[in-house]
């Protein structure tokens, strides 16, 4: 099912990803370890500062209510202490990761209400953006949401539909949904302006103002097939953003799995479309 440590430690270090996978455990997980600087700490308020600035004008209410129940932080967050307020929220708790994890034991942890966040933060000098997700990344573009029962019932049914698709070759399709969704996705409601709600635009200063406000920024309405069958990358501005029409649209998606089986079963192995071109 996910490849070894081992083996993705290795993959990790050759892509040049710079998280310490020595010391996981075989889900993928490690232990905090709290033992940040004092410049650290002030890496987190800069961020923490600048951004919610910005998401108070382009995220969507939703996550803005996840900020306002989390009680966002001055100071790192605590996992432990975070985990404790989250499970009496909605049950979910949070894992430290080294950082990027494989899909499948990322979707495993997602159906047990354990979400990844990883353990070090991006350094000043990264503050607008980063190629790979830090823990500002993941605790503040991805946590609050969690506190939004709504949400927080997607987010561990899609975990536990993943690993249902994974088995059928699904993995790259889930993942590509996954991505422009819960990480990149826009959604303007009726008669609402449009609005960020994906967790890497929450974390990003320059992209989240890019996706809402620049000319060049590509939006395509959201269509379930499209999506599954669109490539993405990981280390640049998204060249498509899909919209929403309400948070319903995504819901039922996962209603008839069949249909995304389906949808797997036709375009599985072929040629991925070019967001560029949508
Ligand atoms: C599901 C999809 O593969 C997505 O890119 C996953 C992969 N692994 C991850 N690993 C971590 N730590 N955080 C994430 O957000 C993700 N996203
Ligand atoms: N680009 C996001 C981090 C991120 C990288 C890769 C995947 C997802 C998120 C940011 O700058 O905060
Ligand atoms: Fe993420």
């Amino acid at each position: 099912m996910t490849m070894s440590v081992a083996d993705y430690a290795r993959e990790c270090a050759a892509q040049g990803l710079r998280g310490d996978y020595s010391v996981c455990r075989a889900d993928f997980t490690v232990e905090q370890s709290y033992n940040y600087t004092a410049d650290e700490q002030a890496v987190w308020r800069t961020l923490c500062d600048r951004q919610t600035k910005l998401t108070q004008e382009l995220a969507h209410q939703s996550y803005l209510d996840g900020v306002a129940t989390l009680g966002l932080l001055d100071r790192i967050p605590d996992f432990g202490v975070v985990s404790e307020k989250l499970r009496k929220l909605t049950g979910w708790e949070i894992v430290a990761v080294p950082g990027l994890i494989p899909a499948p034991a990322f979707f495993v942890h997602l159906a047990n209400r354990r979400f990844p966040v990883t353990n070090w933060l991006r350094t000043k000098q990264e503050l607008d953006y980063i190629v790979e997700p830090d823990m500002f990344h993941d605790f503040f573009g991805h946590v609050p949401a969690l506190t939004q029962p709504v949400f927080a019932d997607f987010m561990q049914m899609y975990g536990e539909k993943a690993e249902h698709l994974i088995a059928l070759g699904g993995d790259e399709m889930i993942s590509r949904l996954y991505w422009y969704t819960v990480e990149y996705g826009l959604i303007q409601e009726a008669g609402q302006p449009l609005k960020a709600f994906g967790a890497g635009l929450m974390s990003s200063f320059a992209e989240l103002q890019f996706a809402i406000e620049s000319k060049d920024a590509h939006h395509v309405p959201f269509d379930l097939e499209t999506v599954m069958r669109t490539s993405y990358e990981i280390d640049k501005f998204q060249r498509a953003y899909f919209v929403l029409s309400s948070f319903d649209v995504l819901r039922n998606a996962f209603q008839n799995v069949a249909d995304m089986a389906a949808i797997i079963g036709r375009h599985k192995g072929k040629p991925a479309l070019d967001p560029a071109k949508l």
